[in-house]
């Protein structure tokens, strides 16, 4: 073991671009992070993203992320980071993950929260990334002496990139389900009912609303394949994890599925490329980095892949567990064997063993949603957020609310919606009501969904919490006070 040897990962996540590095040991040896809004002002997003006009479509400039990772680069190399001693990298985060354990008696019994020592890859999933015709080239012959945004400036036929927040394409995926003989039929293939934000879909919408461009792009990455391509200087391929998040591959297979294909947008199969298990070693960096950074040529680049798939590898959950990640998006998800595709969550190839499975809820208003009732309610603090859910009582005296800002994925809805203790809908609730009733919501909806699904929380269970308000030890309280009711339905 070369005990000077450290590996390197990259987080494009929906707000920021977050970087760590780590050695042999698993001891963090730099970390740093590049805020969109607040560092990249010129880019104008708010939370990393542009809400267009209809409210519907969600996009992020594709050269944001590049000049996010010029930035994060140069940033290391000025501090006099020796990349020579990067022996991997990959689209490794950086959160620190909590895990809750039973403890205790039978008759005493309580959750314990653990901080896990691992640390997770990510990348925002369902993204995609145009590349104009002839950019390969480019990409191929990189000039160390340019930034990546400058160097790939010219390469997208599209400039906003689609995101996993777009939920636009309602039409595409009316279309997609038709075409493959139903909404079950779509998801026993490629393991989801189509959603809007599934790539397949998206790929649909800008074939369809934009064909000059489409026809001038050669090849569609996801936002994680693109990060891996501007390491090894070429195209990289998708990897099965991620690919699962498109509707448009045969997760049993682990081939493109062509009726998907051919009714998302012609000549989609050439322009999506090969599929990779997510833990392939794609090759080693491209000598731009080695020139520009001063990588070894023998650092390898694995295979990026989504946040979520990224967590399950990173947390090193083991069957019966269940993750929890409170990220920009809230989502739930699990290793298993033997997967039953439902028109509710979706199922995506195993990142660790790629013969078994991961299942997956998303919950589109997480964090920001928190945040804008901690805004209202508790002063802009989280630490004033905290002291309203100490004080006041589980259960809300019966107080529930359902808080959806924007077109919510589980469901498909929108709107707050406040019920009383007598079940009236009312219009508001005091500022602490509302706050617990936000949270109390939230959690209750994953319990609901999990148990639709039929997941449940054994004994030997580990709950594992990940994401930016993982930090939060009273939402964590409040978390396993929902999951640990569904505990003690099923003992
Ligand atoms: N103390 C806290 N309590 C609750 N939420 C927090 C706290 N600190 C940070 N967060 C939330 O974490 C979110 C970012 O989480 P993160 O996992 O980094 O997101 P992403 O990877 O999607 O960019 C922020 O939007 C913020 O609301
Ligand atoms: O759409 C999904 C999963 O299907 C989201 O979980 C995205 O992957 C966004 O990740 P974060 O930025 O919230 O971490």
């Amino acid at each position: 073991m070369d005990s000077a040897a450290h590996y390197l990962g990259f987080d494009f996540s929906t707000q920021q671009l977050k970087v760590i590095a780590v050695n042999e040991q698993l001891h963090v040896v730099y970390e740093d992070n590049v805020q969109f809004d607040k560092d990249l002002p010129e880019f104008g997003t708010q939370g990393g993203v542009h809400v267009h006009e209809d409210k519907l479509t969600v996009t992020s400039p594709v050269l944001m992320w590049l000049k996010a990772l010029d930035c994060i680069l140069d940033r290391m190399k000025a501090s006099g980071f020796n990349f020579s001693k990067i022996k991997a990298l990959s689209g490794t985060g950086q959160h620190q993950p909590k895990f809750m354990k039973r403890v205790g008696g039978k008759r005493k019994q309580k959750w314990k929260t653990y901080t896990y020592a691992y640390r997770h890859t990510a990348v925002t999933q369902h993204g995609s990334v145009y590349w104009r015709t002839a950019s390969r080239e480019v990409l191929n012959h990189l000039p160390a002496e340019q930034p990546l945004h400058i160097a790939l400036q010219t390469c997208f036929s599209i400039s906003d990139s689609p995101i996993w927040m777009d939920s636009s394409t309602r039409a595409e995926c009316h279309h997609l389900e038709k075409s493959i003989g139903g909404a079950q039929v779509l998801a026993n293939i490629t393991g989801s009912r189509a959603y809007e934000r599934f790539t397949g879909n998206q790929i649909a919408k800008v074939y369809k609303q934009k064909p000059k461009e489409y026809s001038q792009c050669e090849r569609i990455s996801l936002v994680s394949s693109f990060a891996a391509s501007l390491f090894i200087g070429d195209y990289a391929p998708i990897d099965y994890s991620d690919g699962s998040g498109m509707n448009l591959l045969d997760i049993h297979k682990k081939t493109w599925d062509e009726t998907c294909l051919n009714a998302c947008a012609p000549g989609l199969k050439e322009k999506l490329g090969s599929v990779v298990p997510s833990s392939s070693v794609l090759g080693n960096v491209s000598s731009y980095h080695v020139q520009r950074y001063g990588f070894s040529p023998h650092c390898s680049v694995v295979a990026f892949t989504g946040d979520n798939p990224a967590s399950l590898a990173g947390m090193r959950l083991e069957e019966g567990d269940i993750a929890v990640s409170l990220g920009t998006s809230d989502t739930l998800f699990l290793w298993i064997k033997d997967p039953t595709p439902a028109l509710e969550g979706h199922i995506f190839i195993n990142p660790v063993h790629f013969e078994d499975y991961m299942a997956l809820l998303c919950f589109k208003n997480g964090s920001l949603m928190r945040e804008k009732i901690r805004d209202n309610c508790s002063s802009a603090s989280w630490e004033e957020f905290s002291n309203i859910l100490r004080s006041t009582p589980p259960g809300n005296n019966g107080h529930i609310g359902f808080f959806f800002d924007v077109m919510e994925i589980t469901p498909q809805v929108v709107g707050i919606h406040r019920f009383n203790a007598k079940n009236q809908k009312v219009s508001e609730f005091p500022q602490d009501v509302e706050v617990r009733a936000l949270i109390e919501g939230q959690f209750m909806a994953k319990r609901i969904y999990a148990e639709r699904l039929g997941y449940k929380i054994l004994p030997q269970t580990k709950i594992l919490a990940t994401g930016g308000a993982s930090c939060n030890q009273d939402i964590l309280q409040d978390l396993h006070c929902n999951l640990q009711h569904q505990l003690l339905q099923t003992l």
